[in-house]
């Protein structure tokens, strides 16, 4: 297996305390992201609403890197609720608080209490890109074909 990424964290004081956001399983892609509230605090989405859930993290990414906020499955299908902007994108350059976008798509409220895990974080490597622009594009045998062109 290849070395880990090392990544800087510093926590906030809504954080500390908190599990530092680890990969649980040998092959786990995702480390899961757990709500930096306070301990009496709940935050209940109503069905359709959004809310904004701080994580207590600070994050310092080697350049190069991305890391992407994602939903975590088990509340989707058990609760309908998902991250409003997934995959959210964490930039190697910020250092404010990483938080979670939720939305709830469900038919019931959604509760939010300290300590659960509502997303989970995946890093990336990120490309550097340059447009050049030109006058022609090279010619491929898909062409213009788009939105369903290979189907039937
Ligand atoms: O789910 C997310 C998405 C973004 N961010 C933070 C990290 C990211 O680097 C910054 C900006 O995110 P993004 O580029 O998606 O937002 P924007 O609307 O383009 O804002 P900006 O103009 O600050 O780039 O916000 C989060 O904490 N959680
Ligand atoms: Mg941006």
């Amino acid at each position: 297996m290849s070395d880990p990424v090392s990544i800087g964290l510093v926590w906030l004081a809504h954080g500390e305390g908190l599990p530092l956001p680890r990969q649980q399983t040998p092959g786990a892609a995702g480390l899961d992201l757990a709500a930096a509230l306070g301990p009496d605090e709940v935050v209940e989405i109503a069905p359709g609403a959004v809310a904004m859930i701080p994580t207590g993290l600070t994050i310092a990414l080697p350049e190069g890197y991305e890391a992407q906020i994602r939903p975590r499955s088990g509340l989707a299908a058990k609760h309908g609720v998902t991250v409003l902007n997934s995959p959210g994108t964490v930039d190697a350059d910020y250092r404010g608080e990483v938080k979670v976008l939720l939305i709830n798509h469900g038919p019931a409220p959604f509760v939010v209490r300290r300590g659960e895990r509502i997303a989970q974080m995946v890093v990336a490597p990120v490309s550097r890109v340059i447009f050049r622009e030109r006058e022609t594009l090279d010619a491929t045998e898909r062409g213009t074909g788009g939105h369903g062109s290979t189907g039937r």
